[in-house]
């Protein structure tokens, strides 16, 4: 009977959310802004063209931005899943294998005992470890990650089975040993000796694993007595040096709590060969496991992303084993959290509230983008399937017989030259493999297959990279690949287990922050002009409507900086030329301006005390948003300028990535300060800055200059410029504080000198520039 009830149970629930009072706020916006824009048609003459019509111009963009917005929130939904159910569903040995693929691409920006940390959480997930298989990816051919991954391997046959004994749930050992989590072990009286022995003997272990690999870091060559696994990366180049694979671990009995098999790969890299960064990663990691252990599912987090939810596997399975229609989660995104934040997420990267409500909105729609880790893939959807599969199986059998070509020369005209990937991806597309138990594999016995896949010349003239694969040509090669499976006619799911899925880190710094991002933008804009443009996948895919406006709304994320730039000098500059661009405070006009200030900041305010988030987080996030359009968001656009123009090709810059697990406030006080360097992506906020500052001096001195001539009276209802302006000014200056404090603070925390020299030419052809226009 209870058999029988658990087999009815839905695997997975899908709950619409109730937004009502959202959608009243948004639509009061919307209105406030049409009534805004009406305003200034009628009143254009009246005001002189200029500012007006500038203005003008500006805010039909924030509103059409805003209608793309109000479309991406209008239906969010939420998924639950039942991993219980899911176990007395099928027997533990029915469950689908797993690829687990780990990327990794410099040691120095990418410190080895962080990826060390991401592949022990997920050599230690709760799933059959038979069933599992880690690769991980090193674009770095560091000697230095490799010994590390040795060396945790040794250290997970004690890790592993300490984990599934104690159910301990965070299974990145540096957070589960550091001071955020320690009371756990210490205030845990009742399992009393045993465990705290277990826990003390486990620390010790893991010093000495973290010593180790720091020693390795420290001397840099850790291979000298281990020269045998080491020859390969004796005298190579990072990028000019022959394929690499090594089998760590290998489960060689196939047992179920052993270890998942761990295998090192870092792929053939030569000078005049395009690596495509990331995306060329994840491709050879596809094939590598495709002819080794070639799992019908494969999930894929960044080096610093640990499984922060040991049953994470299970819950993605209730969504991909639990619709009734594939075609409903051709993939399952989880969102992306952080550790060791600063308090108030000063730099506004934490996209909480971002993955919260668009997040969500879009799973209303045709599901979450890509976003490139914590995804779980399936096999066949990379492979360039559509959703309708079986019918495309038929038409490529009718095609064979019509040209006479076996269905292996068509394979590998689209897969590539090797008999091996080629034969393991007929059994994926076929089918034949899915959620059935694996066959033995013999992981070393495949390295020869696996070095010929691993080439840099593998894919030319094949599928990979367009068709098949993760697909090339963007710095956001997750959400271009996304994208390029919904535009096939699949929809994706969004998996918000608790606890959090993954956690990851978020660059702590103003250059890396405004780094990421610039990569962001130019990515995004890279999809819009390329051939996979969103509107392209609506018009001749199965991309849909709504889900179409989405992309373009992220797509378009870096030209926002254009006019949002201009709308932020325009207070500076209707102060410089004594105009102005808002209507002046005795007329009733002003309310409309006003109404649209108050009821966003509320409502941008109210999301964020929603979602348990301080005010503080919610202003250093709408401050973020400025900076990162006056910097990242303009270099993007300047990037993908380039691009077109053929000047220079963009590439793809990694984070770097800090351990950051004092939750100390006191001694990590600076910790949300922004920092700058000599980049000149911060010359514009810089000058934006200073430009305010000088309006804000002029307009003070030319009103006390007329409150002398007492010409104030009547000035009220004159053209000039009022408190609108000023108040503009101030919010502009207020929203960029980082940059005023930077003018004077020293070190990493103030302006370079250069930086401020070069702004401040700017500042000064700007200036002239107002004198010129206000000379009549
Ligand atoms: O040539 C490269 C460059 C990067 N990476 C890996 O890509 C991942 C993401 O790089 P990171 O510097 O951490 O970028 P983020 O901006 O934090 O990454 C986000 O944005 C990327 C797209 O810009 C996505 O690929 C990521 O999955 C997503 O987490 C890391 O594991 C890197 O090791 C490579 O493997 N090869
Ligand atoms: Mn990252």
């Amino acid at each position: 009977m209870a058999m029988a009830m658990a087999i009815s149970l839905p695997l997975q629930e899908r709950i619409p959310r109730k937004n009502t009072l959202k959608r009243a706020f948004e639509l009061i916006i919307f209105f406030l802004l049409v009534s805004l824009l009406i305003y200034r048609l009628k009143s254009l003459e009246h005001h002189g063209l200029s500012t007006w019509l500038f203005a003008f111009i500006c805010e039909s963009w924030f509103t059409f931005v805003w209608v793309l917005y109000i479309n991406a929130k209008w239906n969010p939904v939420e998924y639950k899943t039942y991993p219980d159910r899911l176990l007395e569903r099928i027997d533990k040995e029915e469950l689908p294998p797993v690829d687990l693929f780990v990327t990794t691409a410099d040691a120095a920006l990418e410190p080895p005992i962080i990826t060390v940390n991401t592949v022990l959480s997920m050599l230690s997930l709760d799933y059959p470890t038979h069933k599992l298989a880690c690769y991980v990816s090193d674009d770095g051919a560091s000697p230095v990650t490799f010994y590390a991954l040795i060396e945790a391997s040794k250290f997970a046959k004690l890790w592993v089975p300490f984990c599934k004994k104690y159910k301990i749930q965070v299974r990145a050992p540096f957070l589960y040993f550091s001071a955020v989590n320690k009371p756990a072990a210490e205030t845990s009286t009742d399992l009393s000796s045993n465990f705290r022995q277990d826990w003390i003997n486990m620390k010790n272990e893991y010093e000495v694993l973290c010593e180790r690999i720091e020693n390795a870091v420290q001397n840099s060559v850790p291979c000298e007595d281990l020269a045998g696994d080491f020859t390969a990366f004796a005298k190579i180049e990072r990028g000019n040096h022959p394929s690499i694979v090594k089998v760590i671990w290998e489960n060689k009995e196939d047992i179920p709590d052993g270890l998942p098999h761990l295998v090192y790969v870092s792929r053939e890299k030569r000078p005049k060969h395009p690596h495509h960064f990331k995306a060329g990663a994840m491709n050879v990691l596809t094939r590598i496991s495709g002819v080794m252990t070639n799992a019908p599912f494969m999930l894929n987090v960044d080096c610093d992303m640990f499984a922060n939810n040991p049953q994470i596997v299970l819950h993605a399975m209730c969504l991909l084993l639990g619709t009734k229609k594939e075609k409903e989660s051709g993939f399952v995104q989880c969102p992306q959290y952080f550790y060791g934040s600063p308090k108030d997420d000063p730099f506004g990267n934490q996209l909480i509230v971002l993955q919260e409500y668009l997040g969500r909105g879009l799973v209303g729609i045709q599901g979450p983008f890509y976003g490139g880790t914590g995804c779980f893939h399936r096999r066949k959807v990379i492979y360039g399937l559509l959703p309708d599969h079986d019918k495309e199986i038929n038409k490529a059998n009718n095609f064979n017989l019509l040209n006479g070509k076996s269905s292996e020369e068509i394979l590998q005209s689209r897969f590539g030259y090797s008999k091996n990937f080629v034969k393991s991806a007929a059994h994926i597309l076929s089918g034949t493999n899915e959620n059935s138990a694996r066959g033995r594999s013999d992981l070393s016995g495949s390295i020869d297959a696996t070095a010929q896949v691993a080439d840099c010349s593998y894919e030319s003239n094949t599928d990979w990279g367009t068709n098949v694969g993760w697909v090339y040509g963007s710095t956001t090669e997750d959400v271009l690949t996304g994208l390029r499976i919904h535009s096939k006619g699949w929809a994706s799911v969004y998996c918000t287990p608790d606890p959090l899925s993954f956690l990851g880190c978020a660059p702590t710094s103003g250059p890396g922050c405004v780094t990421q991002m610039k990569r962001w933008s130019t990515g995004l804009l890279e999809i819009l002009f390329s051939n996979y443009s969103p509107i392209f996948c609506t018009i001749n895919g199965h991309l849909r409507f709504r889900q179409c406006l989405v992309y373009i709304l992220i797509n378009v994320w870096g030209l926002r900086s254009i006019p949002e730039l201009c709308y932020a000098a325009l207070p500076a500059y209707c102060l410089l030329t004594n105009t102005s661009f808002i209507p002046s405070v005795t007329e009733p006009a002003i309310l409309i301006p006003g109404f649209i200030f108050v009821v966003y900041n509320l409502y941008t305010l109210s999301e964020y005390l929603h979602c348990g988030l301080s005010a503080r987080s919610w202003w250093n996030n709408q401050r973020m948003l400025r900076i990162n359009s006056a910097s990242a968001w303009l270099f993007g656009v300047l990037s993908i300028v380039l691009k077109l123009l053929g000047l220079s090709e963009t590439v793809f810059e990694v984070t770097k990535k800090d351990q950051n697990t004092s939750k100390d406030e006191d001694t990590n006080e600076d910790a949300g300060k922004f920092t700058f360097d000599e980049s000149p992506i911060f010359i514009p906020g810089t000058a934006l800055v200073l430009v305010h500052l000088t309006a804000i001096v002029v307009s003070m001195v030319r009103y006390l200059l007329l409150k002398s001539t007492s010409v104030l009276v009547q000035g009220q209802s004159e053209p000039g410029s009022g408190l609108g302006e000023i108040v503009c000014s101030g919010w502009v200056v207020l929203s960029f504080f980082p940059f005023v404090k930077g003018l004077y603070r020293k070190g990493n925390y103030g302006i370079p000198t250069s930086v401020i020299c070069k702004a401040a030419g700017l500042a000064a052809m700007f200036v002239q520039f107002c004198k010129w226009a206000s000379r009549d």
